[in-house]
């Protein structure tokens, strides 16, 4: 079984990070926010920072809450994407704080350690329905942490079996330690933020040409157009984001 497999939607293109000091206008419609979950010490931090800085930490501190804001450029250098990474504390004790993190979320990294089975026990148990009372439509990609341990406690297979039962649109195994699969873990989050953003702007094309053409999908009179309107590009958002009430 390949511990790294990704749907249609997560791939795509690669993305280079760029510096403050090449970075070019970042594209203003080509903003995504990523929140990362997971049990607590399962390796969330360490992740984003081997991502964004290239280093692992030395100590661990658990984490309250944190952001992190990267520029990306793609492959083709068209464009340059603004990524908001969302660090979120794993520890029961902020629940609260971290359930305020998923307001109008991208795409959720479900995050579990393979040097921890409970870990990964957790995930249909805890965090998939937790984010599901936020995020129904968000997608996620689970990611198994910690891949250099030598002692492994979780089998590709039960990983697999998971990320399809809770409709993962990708699973990938990384070491935050040894940078192993950091970058084709991005990738493939920016990918599937990247391919829900360029569908959702072809849907809206071509709405606008039915109207311009006169043809409405719900009412054909005006003094509904408006509110044909407005629900359109209030569908095209939920698509691929989520609101916290
Ligand atoms: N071997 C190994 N250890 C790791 C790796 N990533 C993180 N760790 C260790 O796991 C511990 C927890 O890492 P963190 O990144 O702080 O975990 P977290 O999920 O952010 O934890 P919370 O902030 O409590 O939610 C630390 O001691 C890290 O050094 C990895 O890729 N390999």
């Amino acid at each position: 079984m390949d511990p790294f497999f990704v749907e249609p939607i997560a791939r795509g293109g690669e993305y280079r990070l760029l510096t403050q000091s090449d970075l070019p206008i970042p594209d203003p419609d080509l903003q995504f926010k990523i929140v990362i979950v997971g049990d607590s010490g399962c390796g969330k931090t360490s992740l984003l920072s081997s991502y964004i800085r290239g280093s692992f930490p030395s100590e661990y501190e658990p984490t309250i809450f944190e952001n992190h804001r990267a520029f990306l450029q793609d492959s083709s250098q068209q464009h340059i994407l603004t990524v908001d990474l969302w660090d979120t504390a794993g520890q029961e004790d902020y629940e609260r704080l971290r359930r305020l993190s998923y307001q109008d979320s991208n795409l959720i990294i479900l995050a579990y350690s393979l040097a921890a089975k409970d870990s990964l026990l957790n995930i249909p148990e805890v965090w998939a329905p937790e984010i599901l009372g936020f995020c129904v439509k968000t997608p996620i990609v689970l990611v198994g942490l910690k891949a250099d341990v030598s002692k492994k406690e979780v089998h590709p297979e039960q990983a697999y079996n998971v990320a399809k039962s809770i409709g993962a649109v990708a699973h990938v195994e990384c070491s935050a330690k040894q940078m192993y699969n950091v970058d084709q873990l991005f990738n493939a989050c920016v990918n599937v933020v990247y391919n829900q953003h360029q569908a959702a702007a072809r849907e809206a094309a071509r709405d606008s040409k039915r109207f311009s053409k006169g043809h409405f999908r719900i009412a054909s009179n005006s003094n509904n157009l408006a509110t044909v309107g407005s629900e359109i590009s209030k569908e095209s958002r939920s698509d691929s984001c989520c609101t916290v009430m």
